[in-house]
């Protein structure tokens, strides 16, 4: 995947920026207030009755806050934080053994849950249904189920692709919460929370202006807030100013919808080569050199988000408000 300044995955050396940039609490938490508030009330009933919090799904596209909501899921239950990955448990022994080294009141984050292979994820069904594990031990005709009782636990799971999940698997998660893209106002309070950070001054201008083009993700506000501040800092500028952010956005390729080099070639892609479409997505794919799923997990969400594509049945269109970003004539029918 092209290296990309409004990709909503995690960069590189990005990641311990964001660690000191992660709220810690829910009420540092900025948006996503439905979610928010579901979780209040279940965290506080759970502590009350003295219980783990029921295991929670979180879904929803990168870089809209899973992780540091898990994180924050257990600082307010008090309970440890153990992170794990979908893709980095191999063999059911590996979740066995993190399992069985799990605390009372422990929070266990598996991050691309749905990347879990299926022999894997079926000792998690026991695991989170009735706190135990079943393990075979020895091989042949001698071979035995033993049943090890688990401390009670907390799974958070996340995913940005919930439609992949295994239904049983998903139907042992008692909350599900999806994440929704953030509104301008939200994204505002997230860069001038992380200027603050940084100790810069912004304009609430420059702010809005960063804001407005972060498609909705924090992790993107955060990356463009973060480049602006250098071109800032270069021109001298004390206090971030709407001027030189937008000057410093134009020169990111960020255009004013967001969108950016990328976004243009995979809609300019379909109004050039496919009259608009529908076309498949691998097609879309060849044919920007992009793979299929990056575009769909990536990509699209957005776009479809802003309704510039739609999905059909025979693949994906551009809508007429992606002729009129481009200044294009909608052909005729
Ligand atoms: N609600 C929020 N308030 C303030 N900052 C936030 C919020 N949500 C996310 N962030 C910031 O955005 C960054 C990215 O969030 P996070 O890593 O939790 O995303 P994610 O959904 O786990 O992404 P991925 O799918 O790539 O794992 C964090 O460093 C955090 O600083
Ligand atoms: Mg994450």
């Amino acid at each position: 995947m092209e290296e990309r300044m409004i990709s909503g995955e995690l960069q590189g050396e990005e990641q311990q920026i964001e660690l000191s940039l992660r709220p810690e609490t829910l009420r540092q938490y900025i948006g996503q207030d439905k979610t928010k508030e579901n979780l209040r009330i279940f965290i506080e009933a759970a502590k009350m009755r003295h219980e783990p919090l029921d295991h929670v799904l979180l879904y929803g596209p990168p870089g809209l806050g899973k992780t540091t909501l898990a994180s924050i899921i257990a600082n307010e239950m008090e309970g440890q934080f153990r992170s794990t990955s979908g893709p980095a448990i191999e063999r059911a022994g590996d979740l066995a053994a993190i399992l069985s080294s799990l605390e009372a009141g422990d929070i266990l984050f598996i991050d691309e849950i749905h990347r879990l292979p299926r022999s894997v994820e079926e000792i998690l069904y026991p695991a989170m249904e009735d706190f135990c594990l079943d393990i075979i031990v020895g091989n042949g005709p001698s071979a035995r189920s033993v049943r090890l009782d688990l401390p009670p636990f907390t799974l958070v799971g996340a995913t940005t692709r919930a439609g992949l999940l295994s239904a049983p698997l998903r139907d042992r998660f008692g909350v599900h919460s999806r994440l929704d893209f953030y509104d301008t106002e939200a994204l505002c309070a997230i860069v001038e929370r992380t200027a603050d950070i940084f100790h810069v001054g912004i304009d609430t201008d420059a702010a809005v202006e960063i804001a407005r083009r972060s498609r909705g993700t924090p992790r993107i506000a955060n990356r463009l807030l973060k480049r602006v501040r250098d071109i800032a800092q270069v021109r001298g500028e004390g206090v971030i100013s709407e001027k030189t952010t937008k000057t410093a956005l134009k020169m990111l390729q960020v255009d004013g919808e967001g969108l950016d080099h990328i976004d243009h070639k995979l809609l300019l892609a379909i109004i050039d080569s496919f009259r608009g479409g529908p076309v498949g997505l691998d097609t879309i794919a060849a044919t920007i050199g992009e793979e299929s799923q990056t575009i769909e997990d990536v990509y699209e969400p957005f776009l479809l988000q802003m309704g510039f594509i739609q999905r059909t049945p025979r693949g994906r269109t551009v809508t007429p408000k992606a002729y009129d970003h481009f200044n294009r004539e909608v052909p005729e029918a």
